[in-house]
């Protein structure tokens, strides 16, 4: 049966350089960018569906139709009559180390829940497999839509829906670190699934090694941890048993934008194609591997063409 799997939050214009004063422009954002990796990559029937708000203007429909081409359903892309999307640019160092630029003070995605509240109701979301959502999701909402979001997933995953979260933690959307831990901490507490950066947990709690992030998960009760440490690999458990892998190793990085997002894609498109986390984690490595070899968050369907016609998740099982 085909699955369906929500995934909430933001997606932006966004625009790179190319050459001196000319900018390419894309549409991409963290969980989005998940999603794109996820529908691409999964070898079993999947119903994405995108849960975000866009304005009503013409760079709004464009987006929406951005992630129609994805295949992705967008049932769920909500319509705020009074703000525009967001939009980011991305700078990279000479490493290919990204840092961003943000204009999303007042994005439409920001009205997300609003929107849900005002124009459908929980069933639309009732049932669903998985709900995916980011630390992001939360940075950009106000206090009291992150508690109506917070009452929603709970609802979801008391009907059975497993919970996904990155903690994606963005210093410049929050108001203060505090506020960011307690809501990262709530989220984690409902998450059945996690798949948080190291540099993540150094910035928010103090952690130095991936192993203290997945001894910190467990505590909180999450069963499927999966730390991600760049080129230093990652360490994961499932069921009590922990595990490790590498990074794959890349030529030349040119743009580290979404090296977490398309990881989590192909990690979650292998679990959702039945492989075990030991052996997902090494597909999903081989695709970050690819996408930071490539400027922006989303490559090209043409390049990753090229790549799929050689890996899939199935051909990482042994
Ligand atoms: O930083 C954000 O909010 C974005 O969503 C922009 C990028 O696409 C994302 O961070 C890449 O992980």
């Amino acid at each position: 049966m085909t699955k369906r799997i929500v995934i909430m939050g933001e997606c932006m214009v966004e625009l790179f350089q190319l050459v001196d004063n000319v900018y390419h422009q894309n549409f991409a954002g963290d969980v989005f960018n998940t999603a794109v990796y996820l529908k691409r990559t999964c070898e079993v029937p999947l119903d994405v569906q995108f849960f975000t708000a866009v304005g009503i203007d013409r760079i709004s429909d464009k987006l929406v139709r951005a992630v129609e081409r994805e295949k992705i359903d967008t049932k769920l892309m909500l319509r705020s009559k009074t703000a525009r999307p967001g939009l980011y640019m991305i700078n990279t160092d000479a490493f290919g180390e990204r840092s961003f630029v943000y204009w999303r003070d007042s994005s439409a995605a920001k009205q997300v829940v609003q929107c849900f509240m005002a124009q459908s109701n929980y069933e639309a979301l009732k049932g669903c497999d998985m709900f995916y959502f980011s630390g992001i999701t939360l940075a950009i909402l106000s206090d009291a839509d992150r508690t109506t979001l917070f009452t929603l997933i709970e609802q979801l995953k008391q009907d059975g829906s497993q919970i996904v979260f990155d903690p994606n933690y963005r210093p410049a959307l929050w108001p203060n670190a505090d506020t960011a831990k307690a809501a990262i901490l709530q989220a984690y507490r409902l998450a059945d699934v996690a798949l948080p950066g190291l540099d993540d947990h150094k910035a928010l709690f103090d952690a130095e090694r991936t192993d203290q992030v997945v001894e910190h998960l467990t505590e909180l009760g999450v069963t499927e941890i999966i730390v991600k440490d760049g080129k230093n690999g990652i360490n994961g458990r499932f069921k009590q048993e922990c595990f490790s892998a590498m990074a794959h190793p890349v030529k030349k990085v040119v743009d580290t934008t979404a090296a977490g997002d398309s990881f989590n894609g192909g990690y979650l498109a292998a679990r959702l194609g039945g492989i075990a986390p030991q052996q997902a984690v090494k597909f999903a490595a081989r695709l970050a591997g690819f996408v930071v070899e490539h400027t922006g968050a989303i490559v090209s369907k043409e390049h990753f063409n090229g790549f799929w016609a050689k890996h899939r998740p199935s051909s990482f099982v042994k």
